[in-house]
């Protein structure tokens, strides 16, 4: 059976994701129905034309709004017509996430890496959940987490399977993991805080506003994404990341700043980040912003941590590398690790698709 996707939010993920479904639509495993940005739409219950670099002009002349009112329809109606029909958020928008569980009772799954969803409060979560139980329409969010790497399969494995998991500890944030392997290495030297930031950002790693990454708060969503797998963690964090203890990077004065004025102001502030690189290198450590969901303790927190420069988290990250531990009952000695680029569009495309295929099983 052909799927029929609907992908809401065509940018750096978005359109690296049309790119990598080309192949599926050629050989009819996907149809892609609709387009959209946050302005302007494309639908085609038949299949839209989708010819490389051609969609895009399509959609940018399209003159028919954006509307997930009348997607949710158009997309029911395909449901009702008996195909297997799925949205694909590449969005990172409140507002497509507060509509998911109307989807999912229209029998329309949902495949993304938009973590607003799963990291809000705990009502919205579980209405996701419920409308999903009640239709058999499913819900996958492997990318939310580590993008393309397989985080959120293996927990969701581990506990299946009747592991007990004690602790998840790692580098979740392939933006903060860029920035602080580039800004502090074991010589303690180094580029600017502020010239990572953008790089990091031109890289296509950060959040559509970087200051969300820097203020820990992606890193605080992704850790409320695992510990609601976790049976023990599930109902701990009621207004989901907000209840996550989290060290913030961004300097006061830059709150409420636009995404491009955030980063051009940064530079003020970079003798701060100057003087914590100082200081772990004066007890020979590097920086890293790690985060850690200790079962045992009850303890989910994320934060900027010193590490020993012999330590895996100062001598094995490069890039955008994530890198997540579990320690449980079976894997007692040595933990189980996962690790790898954690974000850009590639990966994280790889991620959705991967993810929207396993509708097909
Ligand atoms: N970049 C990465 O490495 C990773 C990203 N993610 C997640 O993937 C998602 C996309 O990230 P990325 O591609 O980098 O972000 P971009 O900012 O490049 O793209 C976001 C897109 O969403 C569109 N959009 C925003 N609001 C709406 C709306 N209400 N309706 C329709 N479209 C909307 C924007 O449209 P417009 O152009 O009109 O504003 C834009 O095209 C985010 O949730 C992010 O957290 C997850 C893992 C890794
Ligand atoms: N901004 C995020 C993107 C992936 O979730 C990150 O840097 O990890
Ligand atoms: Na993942």
């Amino acid at each position: 059976m052909t799927l029929s996707v609907a992908i809401v939010g065509v940018g750096l993920v978005g359109s690296e994701f049309v790119k990598q479904t080309l192949p599926l639509v050629k050989s009819h495993v996907i149809r892609i129905v609709g387009l959209s940005t946050s302005k302007k739409s494309l639908f085609a219950a038949s299949g839209l034309d989708v010819v490389e670099a051609d969609w895009k002009t399509a959609l940018s002349s399209s003159v028919i709004a954006a509307s997930p009112e009348s997607l949710l329809g158009n997309l029911g109606k395909l449901v009702d017509d008996g195909e297997k029909t799925v949205l694909i958020d590449n969005t990172s928008s409140d507002d497509i996430a507060a509509l998911y569980p109307r989807f999912l009772r229209a029998g329309i799954s949902i495949i993304t890496p938009n973590k607003k969803a799963y990291s809000s409060s705990l009502s919205l979560y579980y209405d996701i959940l419920s409308a999903s139980t009640k239709t058999g329409a499913r819900i996958l969010n492997e990318a939310t987490v580590g993008a393309g790497l397989p985080i959120i399969s293996t927990l969701r494995d581990l506990v299946a399977t009747g592991d007990n998991v004690r602790k998840i500890e790692g580098v979740l944030s392939g933006t903060l993991s860029y920035i602080f392997n580039e800004f502090s290495t074991v010589q303690g030297t180094g580029p600017s805080f502020s010239s990572v930031v953008k790089i990091a950002r031109e890289k296509g790693y950060t959040e559509p506003h970087p200051g969300d990454d820097l203020n820990g708060a992606d890193v605080a969503r992704k850790l409320t994404i695992l510990s609601r797998l976790i049976p023990s963690l599930k109902d701990k964090l009621a207004e989901g990341y907000k209840s996550v203890s989290t060290t913030s990077l961004v300097p006061k004065e830059l709150e409420g700043l636009s995404g491009d004025d955030f980063v051009s102001r940064l530079a003020g502030f970079d003798s701060h980040f100057e003087e914590l690189r100082a200081s772990a290198k004066k007890e020979n450590k590097v920086l890293r912003y790690v985060g850690v969901i200790n079962a045992e303790t009850n303890e989910i927190k994320a934060s900027l941590e010193k590490y020993p420069a012999d330590h895996p988290f100062a001598t094995s990250l490069g890039g955008s590398d994530n890198i997540i531990a579990f320690h449980t009952e079976r894997y007692g000695a040595r933990p189980l690790i996962v690790q790898g680029a954690g974000a850009g569009a590639a990966v994280t495309a790889m991620g959705v698709l991967s993810d929207t295929l396993r509708l097909l099983d």
